[in-house]
């Protein structure tokens, strides 16, 4: 199997996309015309410009409105074909994809349009090139895959084949098992895509909101297993037509795009077992069993402040690093660090950012090979050489450059916490306040960083997404959405602002970039715990009455529960599942806060309904303006 990645998928002029898709490891590129219309070169040194980048130009597209016109267009079509042939030639390009004809002028009849491919496979032929015929989601006559093959199996020519495009198929909900009848030599070429499902025409869906396998909600899964079941074993190409793809950066559009190829040709195996056409197998998505710890980079006031919150929380200083200036508090199973020393990753962390989370440690089952398998699909390893008495604890880079540290249950890894630090006698015990373990780390990015993330998670882990979710924020949405292990003891939510004014945006720009901005932390009584914190000077984030008052009409809850939740600060949610409690401490630094959550029942959401009223209050709290400043 060869990868490859239409130009029209990433942003740039040719030479930047070109590069970006040699750097990222493809083999080769699908040209986009327009993408080489728009470029200064002739076409013999735009195909010079691709081999020098070692990459191979498999295909040419797209040729327009080819099959079954009448006289005299139908002349004229055959040539602007041989004009493109030319072209095909001077670039070094053999296979021209042919879209169905979406024209009005195209008359349809599977044995016309046969007709029309045969002697435009004689006339390719002689050239030496092929042409692939791929069926339009929205094409005039033919917008089915099976009515393409009809017509390539009727023009029965060596030089014309069938081009199949995830996106066409899936999009209309045409069954993929339709594809393993084709014989595999007629399949010239195979486009994939995937796309969040929203209902909306077609073409307009298509062109704008298509995404890399594993970032949408189509099963690309089941169709490539469908091509690789017949015996292809030739071209996988992305053609990712999107609208911030376009604005982003090339390379890591490309990479993300070489990510999602290596994660979907391996989800296939986990399915099919070994697939002679594909590359060796990757250890398995890592089975995260929760959070061993968030570590903080801080400096001297800040680490005050926060051990002052983290007090008020009921969290006890449990230990310090025996070389570092790191300190341990924890709570139930719940261990937050605070790195104060003057060297490493959580100082030049501290120094760029300011302070915050730099570091999340994730308890997963095998750690060498969660690494191994993050390393296959491009993930940037991080390597610290370990001081004296130090663990060697695998870990590569996530979200905003901080750290995640891989975690298992094997020696030395296990007794890290015994071997790196030294237990602290606590001198008054100090009274806990319930808080059990770790719901969820809401990471917060900018919202063209989602899907990066978002695949960077599913395809590293074995873990789900959640439907993505619009919160309001008086100055703009934020989109949201989890990520999720099966048992819930691995949860993130990933929000994305779409400006600098709402509460997440303002926190990516003070923090220079993006980073954890809270910590949920779980009870088994929310209120037994909110009376300890109140004990110790624990002050929630006040909630608007006119929140109860209409929790009060949307649940039908009794004045006396009402009256509970209002007088502590609690804000309420209810699914089929259960029921979900919350309540939020005061922001610290630039929008930093922790939330206490109890979940009752199943619930298994985050309370996105009650986001609005939360970012409003603290927004009030941080005086941030609601609306735009001019
Ligand atoms: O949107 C289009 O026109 C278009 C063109 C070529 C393709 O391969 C395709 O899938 C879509
Ligand atoms: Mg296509």
């Amino acid at each position: 199997m060869k990868t490859g990645i239409a130009t029209v998928s990433i942003s740039g002029d040719l030479r930047e996309k070109l590069s970006a898709i040699a750097n990222a490891g493809f083999d080769g590129i699908e040209i986009f015309e327009n993408d080489f219309l728009a470029f200064e070169s002739s076409p013999a040194d735009v195909g010079k410009m691709v081999r020098d980048h070692g990459l191979e130009i498999q295909l040419f597209q797209p040729f327009r409105d080819f099959e079954g016109m009448p006289e005299p267009a139908r002349s004229r079509v055959f040539d602007r074909a041989e004009r493109k042939f030319d072209l095909m030639e001077q670039l070094g390009a053999d296979l021209v994809l042919i879209c169905s004809n979406v024209s009005p002028m195209a008359l349809g009849g599977i044995d016309r349009a046969a007709a029309d491919f045969a002697e435009l496979g004689e006339r390719a032929a002689k050239r030496g090139l092929r042409v692939g015929y791929e069926a339009l989601a929205w094409g005039r006559h033919i917008n089915d895959h099976r009515d393409a093959w009809e017509i390539v199996r009727r023009a029965n020519h060596p030089n014309v084949g069938l081009i199949l495009d995830s996106f066409h198929t899936l999009s209309r909900g045409i069954a993929v098992d339709s594809i393993r009848s084709i014989p595999a030599d007629k399949i010239f070429f195979v486009q994939l895509a995937d796309a969040p499902l929203i209902d909306m025409d077609l073409l307009y869906w298509s062109r704008h909101f298509r995404n890399m396998p594993g970032q949408g909600d189509l099963d690309v899964t089941g169709f490539t297993r469908a091509v690789l079941a017949t015996g292809y074993s030739d071209v996988f190409s992305l053609e990712i037509f999107n609208d911030q793809f376009r604005g982003g950066s090339p390379a890591s559009i490309a990479l993300d795009g070489k990510r999602s190829l290596s994660n979907l040709m391996d989800a296939v195996q986990r399915v099919d077992g070994p697939v002679a056409a594909l590359t060796a197998r990757l250890p398995p998505p890592a089975e995260v069993e929760g959070v061993a710890f968030v570590e903080f980079a801080v400096g001297e006031a800040e680490s005050d402040d926060l051990v002052a919150i983290l007090s008020a929380l009921g969290f006890r200083h449990a230990a310090r690093h025996r070389a570092k200036d790191i300190d341990v508090w924890q709570q139930g199973e719940i261990r937050i660090l605070l790195n104060r020393d003057r060297e490493g990753f959580a100082h030049s962390s501290y120094i760029v950012h300011g302070a915050g989370v730099c570091d999340i440690g994730l308890r997963l089952d095998n750690s060498t090979e969660a690494l191994e398998r993050a390393k296959a699909l491009g993930a940037k390893v991080f390597e610290q050489a370990p001081g004296p008495g130090e663990l060697a604890i695998p870990a590569i880079r996530g979200l905003g450059g901080s750290i995640l540290h891989f975690i298992d249950g094997s020696a030395p890894l296990s007794g890290v916490w015994e071997l790196e630090f030294e237990a602290v006698d606590a001198q008054s015990p100090v009274e806990e306040a319930g808080l059990t373990r770790l719901d969820h780390i809401a990471q917060t990015m900018d919202a063209s960083e989602m899907l990066t993330w978002q695949l960077f998670y599913n395809s590293l882990f074995a873990t789900r997404k959640t439907p993505t979710l619009d919160v309001v924020d008086p100055a703009g949405l934020v989109r949201s959405l989890a990520i999720e292990n099966s048992d819930g003891s691995f949860r993130f939510t990933l929000n994305g602002a779409e400006n600098q004014r709402t509460l997440a945006g303002h926190f990516i720009a003070e923090g220079f970039g993006s980073a954890a901005q809270h910590i949920a932390l779980q009870s088994n009584d929310i209120f037994a715990t909110l009376a300890v914190l109140k004990t110790r000077g624990f002050v929630p984030l006040a909630i608007s009455p006119n929140y109860y008052d209409d929790l009060a009409a949307r649940f039908g809850l009794d004045d006396g529960f009402l009256e509970q939740l209002s007088a502590s600060g609690v804000l309420y949610d209810r699914d089929e599942g259960g029921e979900f409690y919350q309540v939020y401490s005061q922001t610290y630094a630039e929008g930093f806060f922790f939330e206490i959550v109890e979940r009752r029942g199943g619930y298994s959401g985050y309370g996105a309904a009650n986001a609005p009223f939360r970012i409003a209050a603290q927004k009030r709290q941080l005086r941030l303006p609601s609306m735009p400043r001019h």
